[in-house]
């Protein structure tokens, strides 16, 4: 297949680059694209242009702005097969889910644009006669989008589409493995005809780019979705540099099955939580928490259905594991492996990169299910990002929220009962931003807020109207029209 070229899209006008880095597919590693290797002179630029359409943007109406993100969405579904198929090609998730991908892409899209037409704010009564008091939600400014591989089209959709409805303008620093997404995306917002700068692209390393466009004095917002180490740098400076922030980090998700579950239902749901996307999304499951009274049951049918689990080009619609994104993910992943071992955990199937046949150029591992695991051991409490699932034992409902809830991290959570009690108790006790009854960690929907509580972020949660709350502030509007200064204000009011 042809080489793409990307550049970075800023002003307007896509820009060529004097140094650039090859994107590779994982399934095969053969070059996808080359992409700009941006420095702080390229993120200055982006930024200025970001600046100077900010001015204007700002002062087109609301409803106005939600229009060209309809159309974006009318755009990204003409465009979705094309785009899921790169998808699949560049990141490596199987064809049916990179499909999902896009058109979380177009859900956020039409999602987005309604807020156009609501973006409310409150009238309340004011304590003076002849007054009148309201709030406006108001845009911040020009807000860095810094996101990852493993959504490369919804996740820069959910920032970037309730950021532009709000009226900031925006910079997309995408993940360097997935260069060639992020630039058929920004292609779409383009073709709808957003006005220049409105929305700006710059590839390159986050060590660099990214770097640069959070220390940048004329940012105003950093959204990040990536891991707990970078975003806590991301963090640290934005408070140093009184930026607003949004962080969505990682995830050590459960899902529970009581004796009295669907065993057959809460098996679909454990295959797909633990092993879709190969692990790689936040919300994946990775640890299975299992009443002793079917845990026997339920493993046998668990490891029956992984061994039947196809590892393969992601493109094949037969395909149900693609690859890890890259070599150093993969031996991470394998690094986990070697800590389940030393730990005494028991590989029940898996466990091991798999290289044979059409494999032998890609980052595939087998799905693999860590049976004898402990809430203290590694494999129990670190994000491992792979398609590898930890099975713990319990002997109880309050033992298995316990252990849910222990970890530092707080997004997503599964139980799977027949018992209405049990379900309310859990939506309650539980300790993190999502919860299902009877359905598996991932599948989040647009329209709700996404995002965690402890280490998984900072209290700011993605979609919904909550993604409104990140992208805008408040002003308060006091109206006096008695036409003359109300001493009861600074008075008494008597
Ligand atoms: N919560 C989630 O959805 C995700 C969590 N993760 C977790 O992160 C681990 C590592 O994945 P990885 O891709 O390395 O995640 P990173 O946190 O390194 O990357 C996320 C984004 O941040 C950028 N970035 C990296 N360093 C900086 C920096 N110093 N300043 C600004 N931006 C920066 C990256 O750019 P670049 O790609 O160029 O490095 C990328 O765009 C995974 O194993 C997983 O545990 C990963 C992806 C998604
Ligand atoms: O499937 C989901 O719940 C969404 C997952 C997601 O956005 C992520 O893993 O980054």
């Amino acid at each position: 297949m042809t080489t793409l070229t990307c550049c970075n899209y800023i002003d307007g006008q896509w820009l060529s680059a004097r140094e650039t880095i090859e994107s590779r597919n994982p399934t095969n590693n053969e070059v996808i694209a080359t992409f700009p290797r941006s420095d702080s002179a390229d993120v200055d630029v982006a930024i200025a242009s970001a600046r100077k359409a900010y001015h204007s943007w700002r002062q087109v109406p609301a409803p106005a702005r939600a229009e060209y993100i309809f159309r974006v969405g009318e755009l990204l579904l003409q465009h979705k097969e094309e785009l899921a198929q790169l998808i699949s090609r560049e990141m490596g998730k199987a064809i049916t889910e990179a499909r999902g991908d896009v058109q979380e892409g177009v859900d956020c899209a039409f999602y987005s644009a309604g807020e156009g037409r609501r973006l409310f704010g409150q009238t309340t009564p004011s304590e003076m006669p002849n007054k009148f008091a309201m709030t406006m939600r108001m845009p911040i400014g020009v807000c860095a989008l810094i996101t990852p591989w493993n959504f490369p089209v919804a996740i820069p959709c959910w920032k970037a589409m309730p950021a532009l409805v709000c009226g900031n303008t925006v910079i997309l620093k995408p993940a360097e493995d997935t260069p060639a997404c992020a630039t058929k995306l920004i292609e779409i917002f383009a073709e709808a005809g957003l006005p220049p700068g409105v929305i700006n692209l710059v590839h390159g390393l986050g060590e660099e780019a990214g770097k640069a466009l959070v220390e940048h004095s004329n940012v105003d917002l950093v959204s990040f979705t990536g891991s707990s180490q970078t975003g806590a740098f991301v963090g640290e400076t934005c408070g140093r540099t009184h930026k607003r922030v949004c962080l969505e980090m990682g995830g050590k998700n459960a899902q529970v099955v009581m004796e009295d579950a669907d065993l057959e239902l809460a098996l679909d749901g454990a295959i797909w939580g633990a092993f879709g996307t190969a692990g790689q999304r936040c919300t994946a499951t990775s640890r299975l928490i299992l009443h002793s009274d079917i845990k026997e049951k339920f493993t046998t049918m668990l490891k029956e259905r992984t061994s039947k689990l196809r590892l393969g080009s992601p493109t094949d619609p037969d395909t149900d594991i693609g690859p890890i994104i890259n070599q150093r993910q993969l031996e991470r992943v394998k690094m986990y492996l070697d800590i389940a071992r030393e730990e005494n955990a028991k590989v029940l199937i898996g466990g091991e990169i798999a290289d044979e046949g059409e494999l032998k150029n890609g980052y595939f591992f087998q799905p693999t299910i860590l049976d004898n695991v402990t809430p203290d051991m590694r494999v129990a409490r670190e994000e491992i990002f792979g398609p590898v699932v930890a099975l713990i034992e319990v002997s109880s409902f309050e033992e298995a929220i316990a252990i849910l809830n222990n970890t530092n991290y707080g997004l997503s959570s599964s139980v799977y009962t027949r018992d209405i009690n049990r379900a309310f108790a859990a939506m309650r006790d539980i300790e993190a931003g999502i919860t299902y009854i009877n359905g598996p960690t991932i599948g989040a929907e647009v329209h709700l807020p996404f995002g965690g509580v402890k280490q998984t972020g900072n209290g700011h949660r993605e979609a919904g109207t909550t993604a409104l709350d990140v992208f805008t502030e408040w002003k308060s509007v006091y109206v006096d029209f008695s036409g003359s200064l109300q001493r009861a204000q600074i008075d008494n009011r008597s």
